[in-house]
This record gives C-alpha cells, sequence and structure tokens, in this order.
C-alpha cells in the first residue's frame, strides 16, 4: 500500500495546528483537522483561511476541518496532538473512543501539566498505553512557517516508525524535519525556553541590549541544563534545535507570545492585562510557576526561573530583580567543564585566608 496517500488527523485550530496540517496535505496526505468551533471549521473548508489564528495564510484546499471528532479521526495513521497543555489531557480523554494502538500519536505543545508535573507526551502514553508515541519541537514560529520560511523541527520518539513516518509526513522544501530518540528532553527543552522568552521579552521593553540578550540566553542553558540532570534527563539535547535553537528564536522575536507577554510586563501592564492583551496561550506563564516550585522541591539552583516567578507573582520590580541576579554568588560558565561548587569553594577558602596572592 505504499502508494496510498498517509491520513493525518490534527487535533487542534490554532496557528500551529493549522500550519502543520497545511505541511502535510501539500505532501500529499489526506488531512482532517478537528477544531471545537464548527464556524471557524466551516471557514477552513470554505475559504481555506483560518481567520482566528492565522488570517494571511492560504491553507492548502485539500485540507478538510470539521469540530465531529469521530469524522476526524476515523482511518488517520498519524495523529498530531495540537492543544494547550490546560486542556490537553481532556481533549486526548474525549479522542480516546476512536483512537487505536497502530496509530501514530505526536503532541506539539510545548507545556507542562501540573499535576505530577507530566510532559504532554507522557499523558499521550498514559491515556492510551500505546507504543507509537513522539512529540514535534524545535524553532517553529507558526507564523514564519506559514510565510515558507525556511525552518526545521525535530520529532523524537524512542519508536522508529513513528520518527520516520513523521519526517515523511511533514518533510519539504521549507520545512526540515530532524530525528531524535530522547522525547523527554527535545519535550523538556520546549517547555523550559518559554520562562526564558518571557525574561527577554521583558528585558527589551526595559531597554537593555544585546550583550543583555544574549547572557540571558546562555545563562538560561546552562539553569536548563542544570534542571534536566536533576530529572534525569540528557543535557546534551539541549545543543539541538529543541533547545539552543527555540532559546534563540523564541528570546528574539516579537512574533513569539511568550517574548510578547513579557514585553507587555516590561511596559508595566500587570500580568492579566498581559495575557488578555495577547488573546492567545502563553505558555510560559504556567510553567515558571510549575518549574519554579519543582527546582524548589527538588533542591535545584535556578535563579532566573525563581527571579522572573518573583516579578510575575511576588510584585519584585524588574529592574531590581535584575541587579540582585547580577549581584548573585560567584559562579561558573559552562558547569560541565568547572563545577559551579569547585568556584564556590575557591572563594570560600580565598575568603577564610586559606589560600593567598
Ligand atoms: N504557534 C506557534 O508558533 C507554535 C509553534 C510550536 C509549538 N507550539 C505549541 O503548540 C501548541 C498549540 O499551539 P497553537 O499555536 O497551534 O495553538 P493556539 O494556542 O493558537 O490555540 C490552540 C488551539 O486549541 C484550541 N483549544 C484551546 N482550549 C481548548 C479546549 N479546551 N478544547 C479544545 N480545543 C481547545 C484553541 O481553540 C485553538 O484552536 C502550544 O501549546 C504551543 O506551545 C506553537
Ligand atoms: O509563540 P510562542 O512563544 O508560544 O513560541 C512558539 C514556538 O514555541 C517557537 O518555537
Amino acid at each position: 500500500m505504499a502508494d496510498e496517500p498517509m491520513r493525518v488527523a490534527v487535533l487542534g485550530g490554532g496557528s500551529f495546528g493549522t500550519a502543520l496540517a497545511s505541511i502535510a496535505a501539500d505532501n500529499g496526505a489526506r488531512v482532517c483537522q478537528w477544531l471545537r468551533d464548527p464556524q471557524l471549521a466551516e471557514q477552513i473548508n470554505r475559504e481555506h483561511r483560518n481567520s482566528r489564528y492565522l488570517p494571511e495564510y492560504a491553507i492548502n484546499p485539500a485540507v478538510r476541518a470539521s469540530s465531529d471528532m469521530q469524522a476526524v479521526l476515523e482511518g488517520a495513521e498519524l495523529v498530531l496532538v495540537a492543544i494547550p497543555s490546560k486542556a490537553f489531557r481532556d481533549v486526548v480523554r474525549q479522542a480516546r473512543p476512536w483512537l487505536n494502538a497502530d496509530q501514530i500519536l505526536v503532541s506539539t505543545t510545548k507545556g507542562i501539566q501540573e499535576e505530577g508535573f507530566k510532559l504532554m507526551s507522557q499523558i499521550l502514553e498514559e491515556e492510551t498505553g500505546f507504543a507509537h508515541i513522539g512529540v514535534i519541537s524545535g524553532p517553529n514560529l507558526a507564523t514564519e512557517i506559514a510565510q515558507k520560511q525556511l525552518t526545521a523541527t525535530v520529532v523524537a520518539s524512542d519508536d522508529a516508525l513513528t520518527r520516520t513516518r513523521v519526517q515523511q509526513a511533514l518533510s519539504c522544501d521549507y520545512f526540515r524535519v530532524y530525528a531524535s530518540n530522547d522525547r523527554y528532553g527535545v519535550e523538556l527543552g520546549g517547555s523550559l525556553k518559554n520562562i526564558y522568552a518571557i525574561a527577554a521579552g521583558m528585558a527589551a521593553a526595559l531597554g537593555m541590549g544585546e550583550n543583555t540578550r544574549s547572557m540571558l540566553m546562555t545563562r538560561a542553558l546552562a539553569e536548563m541544563g542544570r534542571f534536566a540532570v536533576s530529572l534525569g534527563a540528557n543535557p546534551m539535547t539541549f545543543l539541538g534545535l529543541a533547545g539552543v535553537g527555540d532559546l534563540i528564536v523564541t528570546c528574539s522575536s516579537q512574533l513569539s507570545r511568550n517574548y510578547r507577554v513579557g514585553y507587555a510586563l516590561g511596559q508595566g501592564k500587570n500580568l492579566d492585562e498581559a495575557v488578555e492583551a495577547l488573546g492567545q496561550v502563553a505558555e510560559g506563564v504556567n510553567t515558571i510557576r510549575l518549574v519554579r516550585d519543582k527546582a524548589q522541591a527538588d533542591g535545584v539552583y535556578m535563579p532566573l526561573a525563581e527571579g522572573l516567578y518573583q516579578v510575575l507573582f511576588e510584585g519584585v520590580p524588574a529592574r531590581e530583580m535584575a541587579r540582585m541576579l547580577m549581584r548573585g554568588e560567584q559562579s561558573s560558565d559552562v558547569e560541565f567543564v568547572l563545577p559551579r561548587e569547585a568556584v564556590q569553594q575557591a572563594h570560600r577558602r580565598v575568603e577564610a585566608g586559606e589560600e593567598k596572592p
């Protein structure tokens, strides 16, 4: 059956789900997209446009949209789930009666569930028990993908079939799909970088420069690596597209919703106003809280996440927090080369007069 078009279902009618549905259709797949809003589904079918999330984008006319979950999932080989983390489990539960173990289930969502600190593919696994599970993550601003800007992503799964079929379904002239077998690391990188995008947006609004942004991104990577190690994950994965790559784009672009929330906060809006003005999901707001709490509980040193938490949720002024962070304990650049503890130990010895110049 090699010549049969692949059947792809996309759950979610937001900007990323819409862009991925259209790419798969461009590649010849039979694509059905599920949206909870029947009017938007109708508009996609009639005008091949999604005026709510990607108004300028000409969606491939072969994409069929529907608010009937059963009809969308029927016969699908690949199911892409592009639903914000807060609603993710509910939607998977809704879908469950029409899912089967032969299907490939892939999350595109960069968020964390509060209960149990679960990533989205873990929810897919828990809700279904299926074997073909993966994630897509990387520097993927949907608006740029819609403009067909050259873009790369990562499909991560320990299941080779999942990786291969996703690469086949989505690779095209302007969208390149790299493979990873570190599902947890790729997914964690995508979720964590949203925290630092908020900080970068805030720094930009406060008039801070490129040195500051560069410091922020690099120290963010150090902090992300530390957190990954504490969770037993492989920090090397963060050297790839789903770590460094996504940090760079999300900390640099006004197209990022997390960056925009940070920018609005830096301009003096409060959190509710900033989120409301955005009108879309900025996963980082919730992720900051969850990661800060987890880091505290597990004793992981994450000064940026802690500082940002205090700015967002405890009313500490951003400039004051920046000053405190700059005056924080002396540290190491790359901790995998020189451990942080070695730097602190050396300071203690010099301060105690045990080592003299
Ligand atoms: N937009 C991007 O640039 C981008 C890129 C990469 C990854 N992502 C990730 O993909 C996920 C989805 O992002 P997006 O940009 O496609 O979506 P979005 O945030 O633009 O919207 C998500 C979609 O989910 C729907 N939805 C929300 N709550 C729902 C519920 N309770 N039941 C059913 N549907 C519900 C919304 O109506 C919308 O259609 C995000 O979590 C994000 O982290 C987004
Ligand atoms: O708009 P954001 O901030 O959710 O970022 C979108 C993607 O994650 C960028 O890779």
